[in-house]
């Protein structure tokens, strides 16, 4: 890495987060406005800006770490991250329109501490939104004149369909009774770091960074997509409810192939076989037995590996990062931002 020193004065990732939402949120609303009335309604409440019966309301919006990461890498390039707001929009778009297929296809009851769009709005019309938000997304980059704007849709049309194929690989594992640590780590990879490495290349092309520097861009966001997915396997398995907004020990119950999971029924541990045991019964899992499948999980030494593998995954990050923005002082930001996905409790 030579002599790329970071600057964390000023730095702080709440703070960058609180900017992004005031910067995208005005551009998410009034694509929302535009939709088909059935679909505005479920994208707001989604959303957190209405309640179920059209009503105002304050909710939860999530994190914004998308947005803040195309924004932030805009700015670390040189760029405008006004005239990056499209882009921004278009990520967290992408990424609101999975989060309502992804509760579909889970079942979840919850999320961002409310109930999910699909239980209270019926499966069809939720996914129908997360349809429209896509393209909600799609019509964002295809309207905006910046010159590389056509670049950026088709890199995240690109970036979906990696999505799509993480998304697939996650369910197939479901019912797999062999998953490597390898096809795992390839799925979360797909899954959830191609929409951050996107969000970042996006943030270099709006900089007018040259193809060298977007690929060192998307390569950091990839990583710390690949530590934010690792983290977020633990936080369900033993995050807050109160704090997730979401159940806990859902994935464990749905006998998901989450990297933990995986880890340890891979490691040559007492602990693999009373996991294996308890992953193969056909019953819906108890909370006794999900507790088991947690302390198993543990006593294998899968969320030691867990943590050691985010951090390895943050430095790559910084290494590919390091390549992009050579000048340490520049990168404050997106460091904050990748930090915060290994130390976050939700
Ligand atoms: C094609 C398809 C359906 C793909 C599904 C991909 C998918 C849902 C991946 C999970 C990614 C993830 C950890 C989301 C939570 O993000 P977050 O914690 O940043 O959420 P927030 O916006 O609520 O903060």
């Amino acid at each position: 890495m030579g002599s790329f020193v970071i600057d964390r004065e000023g730095h702080e990732a709440a703070g960058i987060l609180a900017r992004t939402r005031l910067a995208v949120d005005p551009a998410l609303r009034g694509a929302v406005q535009t939709l088909p009335p059935a679909m505005r309604r479920i994208a707001a409440y989604h959303f957190g800006w209405q309640n179920a019966d059209g009503s105002p309301a304050a909710g939860d919006a999530g994190k914004a770490i998308r947005p803040a990461l195309v924004l932030a890498t805009v700015r670390a390039l040189g760029g405008s991250a006004e005239q990056a707001v499209p882009a921004a929009a278009a990520v967290e778009l992408v990424h609101n329109f999975t989060l309502l297929h992804d509760d579909v296809f889970d079942h979840d009851p919850t999320r961002r501490h409310r109930s999910t769009a699909w239980s209270v709005f019926g499966i069809p019309d939720a996914i129908l939104a997360g349809d429209a938000m896509h393209a909600l997304a799609v019509r964002i980059l295809s309207e905006d004149v910046h010159p590389r704007a056509a670049g950026a849709a088709a890199r995240l049309s690109e970036c979906v369909l990696q999505l799509c194929e993480g998304q697939h690989s996650d369910c197939a594992f479901e019912h797999s009774p062999d998953v490597s640590l390898d096809e795992c780590l390839a799925m979360a990879e797909a899954k959830t770091g191609a929409l951050l490495g996107c969000a970042c290349a996006l943030g270099a092309m709006y900089a007018g960074a040259d193809d060298e520097a977007v690929d060192a861009m998307d390569a950091f966001g990839r990583q710390v997509g690949l530590a934010f997915q690792l983290i977020d396997d633990l936080i369900g398995i033993w995050g807050d409810a109160s704090v997730t907004g979401k159940p806990v020990g859902a994935d464990l119950v749905a006998r998901k192939k989450s990297l933990p999971v995986v880890a340890a029924l891979r490691s040559a541990t007492p602990a693999a076989q009373e996991l294996a045991g308890i992953y193969r019964s056909e019953r819906p899992l108890g909370s006794g037995e999900v507790h088991r499948a947690a302390d198993a999980v543990e006593r294998a030494g899968a969320s030691d590996w867990a943590q050691i593998q985010a951090c390895d995954r943050m430095a790559d990050a910084i290494g590919h990062l390091s390549r992009a923005v050579p000048d340490g002082r520049a990168a404050g930001d997106l460091l904050a931002l990748a930090e915060l996905v290994t130390r976050r409790a939700h």
